[in-house]
């Protein structure tokens, strides 16, 4: 398997939580956190706060980000490892804007739209959301199928 490092971040407030709806390319469609593929040349932390930028045009520190969970894909049939290195932060300036990339929204916890999101989110956002560290690989089928995962919650990351 060849092993690609993307990131994911979340932005959050005491009610709320930020998603932007994927206009274009992988996840098309699907509301998620904001970020990609990091750059040969960066940290993963600042590839994750340059991706919001491009994104939502919101401005993080790195020193703010706070890496909450470590997710691995994997696809039957298929050489890809996605390495996903997710942050949270709830310190951030500006106003979220649309981009070509993503349409922003700020959801209610109580109204996160899992069947507008990946699969996986509905397995793991209630640990994020309850602020546990966690490790998680899931093995699709497809994009739409999981055939199995692995979940744990870590004491650090
Ligand atoms: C740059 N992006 C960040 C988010 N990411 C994924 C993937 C994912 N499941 C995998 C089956 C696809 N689930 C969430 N929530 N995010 C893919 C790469």
């Amino acid at each position: 398997l060849f092993k690609k490092v993307y990131t994911l971040i979340f932005v959050r407030t005491e009610n709320q939580i930020l998603l932007g709806l994927k206009k274009r390319g992988f996840g098309v469609n699907k509301w998620n956190g904001f970020g990609g593929k990091v750059e040969q040349n960066e940290l993963i932390v600042d590839g994750a706060a340059r991706e919001l930028k491009e994104e939502c045009c919101l401005d993080v520190k790195t020193s703010d980000l706070k890496n909450i969970a470590h997710l691995e894909f994997t696809f039957e049939g298929e050489p890809l490892l996605m390495d996903v290195r997710v942050f949270s932060t709830n310190i951030f300036e500006g106003t979220p804007a649309e981009t070509e990339e993503m349409s922003p929204k700020w959801f209610n916890y109580e109204d996160i739209p899992f069947n507008d999101m990946w699969p996986d989110d509905r397995v793991w956002f209630p640990y994020m959301l309850k602020g546990k560290l966690i490790y998680g690989r899931f093995h699709y089928k497809g994009l739409d199928t999981i055939l199995d995962y692995k979940i744990q919650e870590l004491e650090s990351m």
